[in-house]
């Protein structure tokens, strides 16, 4: 049986408890996950969450994710998985979740017995059952409040990194505060998914990370502390419940006895800091300054990496997962795939052939034409429909099937830079665009990419990038503190694929048409309200 040391990343996701070990020299060697819905039918989940009859309060059952744990360390052990091997541990989870202790749930957690699973040990812990997830979007009242008492929106934002919005944390304690104070006064510490998990290998309450914390309107992230204002403005004495954020990479101790006695694991094993699962997946990108990472799927993501924050009334703010001085920015937009698929059907006889081949045989710059394509309600900017202007600013009601599909992906693109460089993006001569999702198989689409941010463009695969961002901080928190960076640390990891480079000259193209964008945007975002 191998005996050559190994690290573990954990995603405690929405629909999946995922497990990787990676070796020294960072191939993967074991994966394996837990389906909830599949494997745990008992919870009756669709998805791995439950919607509630009001279709706003959105719920998981705290039991299932520890029942889940159980589940996957026991199909670990019977496939023979050796634990002594594992050196250290982290994981991610879904952010903005919250888990709420109940008073005395720390001895249960210090004295698990290796004779049961975690989930008869831990069984009556929990005051809240079924625990708030990211997809909730019952708080609005509570976001409401929150901005009132602090000084607005944008002073919420210039303290924690974000506007309020339902899912954060900060906002859903408050809803339980109001609507189950005793369920609150009953709660000794509140936990998001990531310190929950974090707090079950631990054997105690794990602390909540910085980058994950900054997912609640609770943290300030520049003095990386609770903000008092936040706290009181949503429940009293949440302070204490919370206990103080750590750093991302700060080791928190070694495993529990309840692993080494009832799995083998090595007593010297190491526990590093959870965190949220974007922050996870930033970190298997080795996103460097400069560096941004775009996933083209149902919806388009956009993390970036950034040292002087603009906070602003979109997209969040993070602190970084991988160093303490920068942050990570997330922009999210909801007409991403379904749009550019929806128009390929419309007018590219649904192929993505006829669809790259329109849009190859268009201009850079499509001739000053630019479009709009809002199919649902956009995040950024809060608009809808579909919007055409010719070259000069005159609104159109079509424009010739090529014209309008690069009219389409220009438009896409050119609203991200846009909105990144908002947040106080920059692109600089290293910067690289790291695509991922299922668009970034297209060349024509990620040329268009390359030559809008005017920037190379690489493919990278993040099927499991949260679980193995994980895996490389277990191996990173190890040597934290010798202020090696973790990009250092896993030089060894396969690197990303060059696929497009900027064409010559679209610089001059784009300025004055990023500008033109900016300016219609503004008139469009007029003309929806
Ligand atoms: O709400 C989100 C980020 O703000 C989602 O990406 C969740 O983290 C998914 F679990």
């Amino acid at each position: 049986m191998a005996t050559e040391a190994c690290h573990l990343g954990w995603d405690f996701s929405t629909q999946k408890l995922k497990v990787i070990a990676v070796d020294e020299k960072l191939r993967v060697i074991h994966e394996d996950n837990v389906n909830f819905d599949k494997d745990l039918p008992e919870f009756s989940t669709q998805g791995g969450v439950c919607v509630h009859n009001d279709r706003l309060t959105v719920t998981s059952p705290v039991l299932m994710w520890v029942k889940a744990l159980d589940l996957i360390l026991e199909k670990m052990k019977s496939s023979g998985f050796n634990f002594s091997r594992v050196k250290a541990l982290s994981g991610a989870g879904q952010q903005h979740g919250s888990i709420y202790w109940k008073q005395g749930a720390s001895s249960a957690l210090q004295n698990l017995s290796p004779d049961l699973p975690l989930h008869q040990s831990l069984q009556s812990c929990f005051s809240v059952s079924n625990s708030p997830v990211w997809m909730d979007s019952s708080t609005t009242a509570q976001c409401r409040s929150l901005e009132k008492a602090v000084g607005g929106a944008q002073r919420l934002a210039d303290i924690t990194g974000s506007r309020a919005y339902e899912r954060f944390t900060g906002n859903q304690i408050a809803k339980i505060y109001s609507l189950s104070p005793e369920a609150y006064a009953q709660t000794e510490r509140i936990s998001l998914v990531s310190s929950f998990a974090a707090s079950l290998f631990l054997g105690a309450y794990a602390p909540i990370d910085y980058s994950d914390g900054s997912g609640m309107n609770l943290l300030d992230i520049h003095n990386k502390a609770w903000n008092p204002a936040c706290l009181d403005a949503c429940a009293p004495g949440l302070g204490k419940k919370l206990g103080d954020p750590v750093p991302s990479c700060k080791v928190l101790g070694s495993v529990a006895p309840y692993y080494i006695q009832r799995f083998g694991f090595n007593p010297h094993c190491k526990v590093v800091a959870f965190t949220g699962d974007n922050p996870a997946s930033l970190a298997a990108m080795r996103l460097a300054e400069g560096d941004l990472t775009i996933s083209l799927g149902t919806s388009d993501t956009l993390f970036l990496w950034i040292k002087q924050p603009k906070p602003a009334l979109e997209g969040h703010i993070l602190c970084s997962p991988v160093d303490t001085e920068a942050y990570m920015a997330l922009l999210c937009y909801k007409n991403g795939s379904l749009m550019r698929e929806k128009i390929r059907d419309k007018i590219a006889f649904g192929s993505w052939e006829e669809f790259s081949k329109a849009l190859a045989s268009t201009p850079v710059g499509n001739e000053g034409n630019v479009g709009f394509y809002f199919d649902v309600m956009e995040i950024i900017p809060k608009a809808e429909g579909i919007h055409r202007f010719n070259k000069h600013n005159e609104k159109v009601t079509t424009f010739p099937k090529e014209v309008e599909i690069r009219a389409l992906i220009e438009g896409q693109f050119m609203a991200k830079r846009i909105h990144a460089e908002k947040l106080g993006y920059k692109i600089l001569p290293t910067t690289r665009i790291l695509a991922t999702g299922g668009a970034s198989d297209n060349e024509a689409i990620l040329q268009v990419l390359s030559d809008v941010f005017n920037a190379p463009v690489y493919t990278i695969d993040t099927a499991n990038s949260a679980c193995l961002g994980s895996a490389y901080r277990a191996i990173h928190g190890l040597v934290a503190e010798t202020s090696v960076s973790l990009t250092d640390v896993v030089k060894l990891a396969p690197g990303p694929k060059l696929v497009a480079t900027p064409k010559a000259g679209v610089a001059q193209i784009y300025q004055p048409l990023l500008k033109r964008y900016m300016d219609l945007e503004e008139q469009v975002l007029k003309s929806s309200k």
